[in-house]
């Protein structure tokens, strides 16, 4: 047997850019934001070996048309001709990562996979770097280029230490070399950087990123430069914001604001931060930063102990991540108890806008719901109140448990004056029923719609007697759809009938529902599901015997008309109560109002014909 011969994987560089372009990088500007990091972490490695050293970038544009050069510079460590061999030449090698940060997944950089730079070969043909180290030796000139070859010289003059970074744009790319563009994207990525970020253009200089404000690094300073940190909210996250609450960690590596949304926003809306690793911007779709119930704020949050993913997105779903979104968490709740103690108004304010965000929190933290329940809106009998005002009629707080439960009673119990809250809306019914457990003198207690007919009024037995034939024909036509009719008064009066459903006949109606919907097989499994509950399963049609209708339908029994007119009132009331009908049901519906149609076209022509 021959000795297997051994060979080297080769890499095909364009098609490696082509994925990463594709699937890594949301967009080829990220080019900008990868050049920046690379400056940023040469300071980090300077100033780690001379503690104090001042850094700066420089960025400077020129030429036009095809000829618009872009050059980032740096005066960070710089890169020795071994440094180039090892992590220019080499793709996927970095010099970021060192044994300690490879061990406890710590690092002070904020590169570490070793392929940012070929994000530039997006938006050009050529990377030039131009490099003195400071550990000393001649200053060299890398050239690389997207098909893989690239070229290593020694330069005659002797720069000073730091790095260039020289680009050329591709035709396509243009836009992202024109000097307004990069003034904007440099702000975005480097607002936040601790040493001066200059913008060089026509011979003009400016300074894109002016100086820290203190409030950054010491959220908790925030609250004393208010005006300051709106307008850096509204300048970097472009909306005009009111409020704010700083946010604070334990170990102080990772804090920021969270400025709250000025309108209201949907529960399904992504809650996307904006996050600065080492004060550098790394993502602006952070999702897993802050918990789920976050979503009425929009926040700047700065970090240097999370760990992104190679697309810069994300950061992993790892311990830490859990632990600092668990902090920024409860520091969010922090301010909101704060608010609520101190500053009501400012709370009732930021509870109107984001109500639902606040149930949700309530939900989960039952200190948090004792603290705020005063100013939670909820939807009664009694018009839209807030909790606060609810409790202090000092009644027991009824509820439904849904809308369509809501929907059948009140007309009913509003008509009586009787507060019912509905509770049919997400988080509703679980705060209902936990009042109690978090204000101990307040009683709730869930309503079911047939619970509501002992606010009725009975009819005496001598009334009731003359409807009998009325109502012996009423039976025998709601037979069918296994409901019975029962006489009561009750408010309003211009309300005919009201339908409510026992427990089980709810539960018998959603099965046939779903047989009428289902195949053979799977109907005949629900088939002998309901056939157990068929006896308990009668519903009940109310009519009203203050109703002018259902006073007539009562005094004037008639076998035709009498089961037509019940059985549209009963259909009447499902379409009420937003009942799903079967199909047994439209059917009556329908040919009821063609009966109707004809019986009133009937009518009239025998009037014209009289006339
Ligand atoms: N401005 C610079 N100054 C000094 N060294 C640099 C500079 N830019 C790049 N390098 C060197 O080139 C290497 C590769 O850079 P590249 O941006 O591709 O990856 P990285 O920054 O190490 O990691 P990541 O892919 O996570 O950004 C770096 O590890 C660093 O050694």
């Amino acid at each position: 047997m021959s000795t297997p011969n051994e060979y080297r994987f080769q890499v095909n560089l364009s098609g490696m850019i082509q994925i990463l372009s594709n699937h890594l990088y949301s967009s080829p500007k990220v080019f900008l934001r990868e050049l920046m990091q690379n400056a940023t972490d040469a300071i980090t490695a300077r100033k780690e070996l001379e503690p104090g050293y001042q850094g700066e970038a420089r960025i400077e544009l020129t030429g036009t048309g095809d000829q618009l050069t872009m050059m980032v510079e740096d005066n960070g460590v710089g890169l020795t001709e071994a440094d180039i061999h090892e992590f220019l030449a080499m793709i996927g090698q970095s010099s970021k990562r060192g044994q300690q940060a490879l061990l406890d997944g710590e690092t002070s950089f904020i590169g570490r996979f070793g392929i940012g730079l070929l994000s530039c070969f997006m938006v050009s043909h050529e990377i030039v770097m131009l490099t003195q180290s400071v550990k000393g030796g001649p200053s060299m000139e890398w050239r690389g280029k997207p098909d893989g070859t690239y070229t290593i010289r020694q330069l005659d003059t002797q720069l000073s230490p730091g790095t260039r970074v020289y680009l050329r744009c591709t035709p396509e790319a243009a836009h992202y070399f024109e000097a307004e563009y990069v003034k904007e994207a440099l702000f975005y990525y480097g607002a936040l950087l601790p040493y001066p970020v200059t913008l060089i253009h026509d011979g003009v200089q400016s300074v894109v990123n002016n100086d820290s404000p203190i409030w950054l690094t010491r959220p908790e300073l925030a609250r004393s430069c208010r005006a300051e940190v709106l307008s850096f909210g509204e300048r970097l996250l472009g909306e005009k914001f009111q409020d704010f609450i700083p946010l604070t960690t334990a170990s102080g590596r990772t804090g920021g604001i969270a400025y709250v949304l000025p309108h209201a926003v949907n529960l399904n809306a992504k809650r996307s931060h904006r996050v600065y690793l080492k004060r550098m911007l790394i993502s602006e779709k952070a999702e897993n930063i802050l918990p789920d119930w976050a979503f009425f704020v929009k926040c700047l949050i700065w970090t240097d102990e999370l760990q992104p993913t190679a697309s810069r997105e994300h950061f992993y779903e790892n311990e830490k991540l859990e632990e600092v979104r668990s902090e920024l968490g409860d520091a969010l709740r922090m301010g909101l108890a704060e608010m609520a103690e101190q500053q009501t108004e400012r709370l009732q304010k930021l509870i109107r806008l984001h109500a639902l965000s606040m149930k949700a929190l309530a939900v989960q933290d039952q200190e948090f719901y004792a603290m705020i329940h005063r100013w939670l809106p909820f939807e009664t009998t009694r018009g839209h109140r807030e909790l606060g005002e609810l409790i202090d009629e000092g009644e027991t707080l009824y509820y439904t448990g849904s809308i369509d439960e809501y929907r059948q009673i009140h007309h009913v119990a509003s008509a009586q004056s009787m507060l019912v809250v509905n509770a049919g809306y997400i988080y509703d019914k679980e705060l209902m029923a936990t009042l109690p457990v978090v204000l101990h003198n307040v009683q709730t207690e869930r309503l079911q719609p047939d619970e509501v007919s002992m606010t009725f009024t009975d009819v005496a037995p001598a009334e009731r007697n003359r409807y009998y034939d009325a109502l012996r024909l009423a039976d025998s036509a709601l037979q069918r759809f296994r409901c019975r009719a029962e006489v009561k008064g009750f408010k309003p009066a211009d309300l005919p009938v009201l339908f409510t459903l026992s427990q089980e006949s709810s539960t018998l109606r959603a099965l046939e529902k779903a047989g009428e919907e289902s195949t053979d097989l799977f109907s005949s499994v629900l088939g002998s599901l309901s056939a157990g509950i068929h006896s308990a399963g009668y519903s009940t049609l109310y009519l009203n015997v203050n109703n002018p209708i259902i006073k007539r339908v009562l005094n004037t029994p008639d076998n035709q008309m009498t089961p037509i007119a019940i059985e549209m009132l009963y259909v009447n009331a499902l379409m009420m109560g937003h009942y799903a009908m079967n199909k047994q049901e439209l059917e009556v519906l329908n040919q009821g109002i063609v009966r109707f149609i004809d019986w009133g076209l009937r009518a009239n022509t025998n009037h014209e014909g009289d006339a």
